[in-house]
């Protein structure tokens, strides 16, 4: 059975109508679940708690006493609101699977596809849980939250063009299913940002991006929800991403780079080896580093803010991550990692 979100709600003061959607799906006593700088926008006074109190970094990891924990806190409220950004809305949904309360997404920003979709990725592999019921996308905040979040959310999108080769590289090389109905609805996602963004100087001068891209992110997880994987949006790409997260937390690296911008950066790197098998046009290539470049995301290694040290070390280890076939295949060795970082301009 397929869920996505029953009402989506993205325009200018959307999070004034929270009272009235609360009341059309019948829930009275939402607990907000909100980060420190936005906890602001919890404007109709709502219980909340910091999702740092409940992330399960607290306990280490995904386990009972974490889940524990979340039932208790959670007494008698009746739904779960997710306002902020990723981690926050991340947080939202994990909490609502562990106490079947629904919940919703109320992004602050538009920095990744999590807003909408039913991954949870507080964990590498993610997992599946349940979309959000709703989504309240207010523009007025959103269009005014950094830059470098609204540009993050677009590496989240172009990402979709690699998942969706991976993804059929898997059953056409592993046997995997696919769906191809699914893979054209997240391509084309990641298409018409592209094209929007790349003809923005000569239209509104990227005035609509904010609207367009949160759209993109809610498609993107919607897509996910349908296929019922994060294949549609998650392939080599994201696996660089995972595996650069992994050594951030082994090696103890201070830098925020966020989850869309490195997806970006992995977008850049794989779309580049596809285009080394014959697999994608380099033309293609060329509009996924136009598109970041346009809104600002990093497009190598140093922008992201590491050396290119870091940047081979997650390529050959990127996949290990999880049990999951793109063109990684079994893993590029140095030699080659250095070879498709230099073809694609990240190092
Ligand atoms: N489930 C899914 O499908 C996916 C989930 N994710 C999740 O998203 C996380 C990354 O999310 P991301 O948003 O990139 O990063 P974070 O949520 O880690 O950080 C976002 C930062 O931006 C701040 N912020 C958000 N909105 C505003 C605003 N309007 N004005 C000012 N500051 C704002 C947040 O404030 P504050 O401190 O208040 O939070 C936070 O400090 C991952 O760790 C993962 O958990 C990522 C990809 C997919
Ligand atoms: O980030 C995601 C989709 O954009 C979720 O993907 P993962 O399954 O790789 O966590
Ligand atoms: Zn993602």
């Amino acid at each position: 059975m397929i869920t996505i979100p029953r009402y989506t709600l993205v325009e200018n003061g959307a999070i004034n109508k929270i009272p009235e959607l609360l009341e059309k799906l019948n829930l009275k006593n939402p607990l907000v679940i909100t980060g420190k700088s936005t906890q602001k926008y919890n404007k109709l006074g709502y219980d909340y708690i910091y999702y740092q109190e409940v992330e399960y970094e607290r306990f280490g990891k995904l386990n009972d006493e974490n889940r524990k924990y979340i039932k208790e806190s959670f007494g008698d409220y009746d739904c779960i609101l997710g306002i902020g950004g990723g981690k926050s809305i991340d947080v939202a949904k994990y909490a609502s699977s562990i106490t079947k309360k629904p919940f919703i997404s109320v992004p602050t920003t538009a920095s990744n596809d999590g807003i909408a979709s039913p991954i949870v990725s507080l964990s590498v592999p993610s997992f599946m849980a349940e979309p959000p019921i709703a989504v309240v996308g207010d523009i007025d905040i959103i269009k005014k939250s950094p830059k470098k979040l609204l540009a993050s959310g677009a590496g989240d999108i172009v990402s979709n063009i690699t998942a969706v080769l991976d993804w059929k590289l898997a059953h056409i090389e592993n046997n995997e299913k696919y769906s191809e109905s699914s893979a054209i609805f997240s391509k084309t996602i990641a298409e018409e940002l592209i094209e929007y963004i790349n003809n923005s100087k000569n239209k509104d001068n990227l005035k609509e991006y904010p609207k367009k891209i949160v759209k993109a992110l809610i498609a993107s997880g919607m897509a996910i929800a349908i296929a019922h994987s994060s294949r549609p949006a998650s392939g080599s790409e994201h696996l660089f991403s995972h595996s650069l997260d992994k050594l951030k937390k082994e090696g103890n690296i201070d830098n925020k780079s966020l989850h869309g911008e490195q997806c970006g950066i992995g977008t850049l790197i794989f779309s580049k080896a596809y285009v080394e098998e014959g697999r994608l046009d380099n033309k293609e290539y060329h509009e996924i580093l136009k598109s970041l470049k346009i809104v600002k995301s990093p497009v190598n290694i140093f922008e992201l803010g590491y050396d290119e040290d870091v940047a081979i070390e997650a390529l050959c280890n990127a996949h290990k991550l999880r049990k999951r076939y793109t063109i990684l295949r079994n893993g590029f060795d140095k030699k080659k990692a250095i070879d498709i970082l230099e073809k694609s301009q990240i190092i």
